[in-house]
């Protein structure tokens, strides 16, 4: 997809400054503290900002050009909002099909049967939308936004307004409806660790500002992020799955971590820097079974004074370590260095 913003929406605490190009396919994540702008950003996106100025093109098709802005419902384009916004007038099947049906047959490139079995709607369809769990419906929401046959899904939050249970219960229905379609998503959070399981890019706002864009790895190790909580995601390849042990390969290197339910042959480890610690040698007498060899790039300062954060380099990914400066100090730990990283604990998506 081509996606490219250049436009400025005043807001009441400051102007929301979009200048950025999005090129790659799958999904960019809208990051940043609450307030910032990122909401602005979808709904100008989407054509519902009516003072927004500038330029908006996607695949070459303008959707805003100065102050001539294309309605809403000609952009190829579906969003969904933290709530699911679902008609009440009507029941979940036609809920489900509300944009299908007002979409031309020639550009419909989702089919109901598809999208049913994907989201596993297919015994609620026949229900009320007030029999509805927040779970259920936000997943006939998402359902309904696939159904119009987006080029583009904007998704402001959409796990926001359910509790841990819900948000546990819609996640992996999210996942897959991500993976499957293949349609590009723009996803806005709040909640670092939640994007990393699916970002691919990811793009930070301060402000009204985009700060920076770009892969998901390469971002997480910008100090801006350090203050989120330093954390690392890790691209592995599922070796055995089978026991109580999940045996994970990254590079020549291996991990064991409890095992997990998971499909496919990859998968992405989550690790928070503070998990993380190193040492000169392979340690044989700790509890801590994962180490990685692995080579400093670069020492920065922490957010607190006491810490510096160690970003490594594992088999061409990067790792980081949040340590002590006194730690630092006692190992000489210098960039260039190889080390062991030992990883205390991992989340596994
Ligand atoms: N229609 C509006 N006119 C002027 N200012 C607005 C309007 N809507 C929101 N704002 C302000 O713009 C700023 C950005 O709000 P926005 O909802 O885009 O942020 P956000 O990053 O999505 O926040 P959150 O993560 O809490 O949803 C806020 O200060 C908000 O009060």
């Amino acid at each position: 997809m081509s996606l490219t913003l250049d436009f400025r929406l005043p807001r009441e605490q400051f102007t929301l400054n979009a200048n950025v190009s999005l090129q790659s396919r799958g999904v960019h994540a809208l990051f940043g503290r609450s307030g910032c702008g990122k909401t602005s950003l979808l709904r100008a996106i989407a054509g519902l900002e009516p003072d927004c100025q500038g330029q908006i093109s996607f695949n070459d098709h303008h959707w805003l050009n100065g102050k001539k802005s294309l309605p809403p419902e000609h952009r190829r384009l579906a969003m969904v909002f933290q709530q699911p916004g679902l008609l009440p007038h009507l029941g979940v099947r036609d809920n489900l099909l509300f944009g299908y049906k007002r979409t031309p047959p020639a550009r419909r490139h989702m089919d109901p049967d598809d999208v049913i079995k994907m989201l596993d709607l297919s015994a609620l369809l026949t229900l009320r939308t007030s029999q509805l769990s927040g779970g259920q419906a936000q997943r006939v929401a998402l359902g309904r936004a696939l159904l119009r046959s987006p080029e583009l899904l904007l998704l402001d939050e959409p796990l926001a307004a359910l509790d841990h249970a819900g948000k546990a219960e819609i996640l992996p229905y999210l996942l897959r409806m991500i993976r499957h379609s293949r349609i590009p998503v723009l996803f806005v959070s709040h909640h670092l660790d939640e994007v990393v399981q699916f970002a691919d890019q990811l793009i930070l706002m301060e402000q009204g500002q985009i700060v920076s864009a770009g892969p998901l790895q390469s971002q997480l190790s910008r100090p801006e992020f350090a203050r989120f909580g330093a954390l690392s995601v890790l691209a592995c390849r599922i070796c055995h799955n089978e026991g109580a042990m999940l045996e994970l390969a990254l590079g020549q290197q291996r991990m064991k971590v409890p095992a997990l339910p998971l499909n496919g042959t990859e998968c992405r480890l989550r690790v928070q820097a503070r998990d993380v610690s190193l040492s000169l040698n392979r340690l044989q007498d700790s509890s801590i079974s994962n180490q990685l060899e692995s080579r400093i790039e670069a020492i920065s300062p922490a957010p607190h004074e006491a810490e510096v954060l160690i970003r490594l380099n594992v088999e061409g990914q990067p790792l980081q370590a949040l340590i002590t400066r006194n730690s630092q100090q006692r190992l000489q730990l210098e960039e260039g260095m190889r080390v062991f990283a030992q990883i205390k604990a991992v989340a596994i998506h």
